[in-house]
């Protein structure tokens, strides 16, 4: 690629070259995994296929407190006496009460003629087809343990096998494919995997950034300002946004206006911090310091405008063979060019994090937006209706701190009225 410097490009043009240039990259480098404890392994992507290495539930258990009995003990002809006139079912079959059989134990098998109490999660004993819950039984209420030799109780007739009974494997049976590789994994993931009886997950490793931050004015927090200097919003911006996006910042940090040294820098960084990503903030527009365009011009990085704003200036390709985004300089911008392109792109490629929701919404108040360019607003959105913060300047970064949502006017539009329906992309 070379530096033209005059290329105008489309947004979707844009992104689409962003998620080439990672997937190219992704494609030729080893994959990376790491196993995990399932805790540490919440919102990470599975590296591959994960079997059940036993089926679930385990055994036949019982849904409900209640008899286990055998269903074919319940199809005898009812005595009369046993017929309770305020119960739905009027018909009834008198058995022996059996030992009882606790939750987490395993009961001997369950002697024709009897029923044996049983508790939800409890394994159903040898024998035993159906769960009938105490409230349909006579008495209601357990026996005391003192009370159950030659104990009997009435239970409704004609019930049908399988009643109440949670079959083994009836959730996953053991062998079949529990989580498919790829899946982002949730609480409900690590719950099953929990359940499996699995302690720990292998995972893809994350896609690795190495951020740095340009401009002599730039300041980090904390430290005092000389005038003419500003602290380092976007370091903090982007590494949050990265790691919000399920990927890691190897390493950051401020580099200065000075080309030469920039590129040494950045050499020793990617030596130290390998990563899958240069990425910088500043120093591409047209100035006469831009520090990333003149370090990486003569390389393999093409600087170029999209048509779009804030973010309009953008900077792509790669430094010794590293993919790279160089992203203006204005905190705005920054956040703006991540959410547009490279957020698709680790959706798309990495499957982290999951992409930002769109909606339509009504908006507030009318806007105006430059011709010819998708013109990026900040809002708030709540109940259907978008209300705009802040003006469309780039610097703005208290007014994007204000608002939950990206607002897109389109290219063709330079007068959007107040009421007319936009594209949304909500932020949380
Ligand atoms: N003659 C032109 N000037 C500019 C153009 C243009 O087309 N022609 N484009 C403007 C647009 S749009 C943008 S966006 C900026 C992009 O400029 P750079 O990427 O070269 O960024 P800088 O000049 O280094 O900085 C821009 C702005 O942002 C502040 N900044 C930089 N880094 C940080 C940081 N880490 N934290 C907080 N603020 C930062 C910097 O002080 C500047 O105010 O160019 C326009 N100019
Ligand atoms: O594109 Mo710049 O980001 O408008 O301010």
């Amino acid at each position: 690629m070379s530096s033209t410097g005059t290329r105008t490009r489309t947004v979707g043009e844009h992104r689409q070259q962003v998620q080439d240039l990672l997937a190219g990259w992704l494609a030729e480098v080893p994959v990376r995994t790491e196993t995990l404890g399932l805790e540490q392994a919440a919102g990470r992507v599975l590296a591959g296929n994960v079997r059940a290495p036993r089926s679930l539930p385990p055994f036949d258990n019982s849904q409900m407190d209640g008899y286990a009995v055998r269903a074919s003990d319940l199809t005898a002809v009812p005595s009369p006496a046993s017929v309770q006139a305020d119960t739905v079912q009027a018909d009834t079959v008198q058995l022996l009460v059996a030992e009882p059989i606790p939750a987490g134990t395993a009961a001997p098998a369950l002697a024709p003629g009897t029923a044996a109490p049983i508790m939800t999660g409890a394994m159903l004993p040898a024998g035993a087809d159906a769960v009938i819950p105490i409230e349909r039984a006579v008495p209601d209420s357990f026996y005391p343990a003192t009370e159950h030799s030659g104990a009997t109780v009435a239970l409704p007739a004609g019930i049908a096998a399988g009643q109440f009974v949670r079959p083994a494997g009836s959730d996953i049976a053991e062998g079949r494919v529990a989580l498919a590789a790829g899946t982002r994994l949730g609480a409900a993931h690590l719950g099953l995997l929990a359940g499996l009886g699995l302690d720990s997950v292998t995972v893809r490793g994350r896609f690795r950034v190495l951020l740095l931050s340009t401009g002599d004015e730039v300041v980090e927090p904390g430290k005092p300002l000389a005038p003419g200097q500003i602290h380092d919003a976007n370091t903090t911006l982007l590494s949050v946004s990265l790691r919000e996006a399920g990927a890691e910042v190897t390493h950051s940090r401020i580099v200065a206006d000075r080309p030469g040294l920039f590129l040494e820098q950045l050499r020793d960084d990617l030596r130290g911090h390998p990563a899958d990503l240069v990425l910088t903030s500043g120093g591409i527009s047209k100035g006469a310091y831009e520090v990333v365009r003149q370090a990486l011009s003569a390389g393999g990085a093409e600087f170029l405008s999209v048509a779009m704003q804030p973010g309009g200036p953008q900077g792509i390709g790669t430094v010794d063979g590293i993919p790279f985004l160089g992203f203006p300089g204005n905190p705005v911008s920054c956040l703006v060019s991540f959410e547009m392109f490279l957020r698709p792109a680790l959706s798309a490629l990495t499957g982290m994090p999951a992409p930002r929701r769109e909606i339509q919404a009504k908006l507030a108040d009318a806007a105006a937006s430059p011709a010819g360019k998708l013109q990026i607003r900040r809002g708030r959105y709540m109940d259907g209706a978008v209300e705009l913060v802040g003006g469309p300047g780039s610097h703005l970064i208290h007014a994007l701190a204000s608002s939950n949502a990206l607002v897109q006017l389109p290219e063709d539009t330079e007068h959007a009225a107040a009421g007319s329906e936009v594209t949304v992309w909500l932020l949380d």
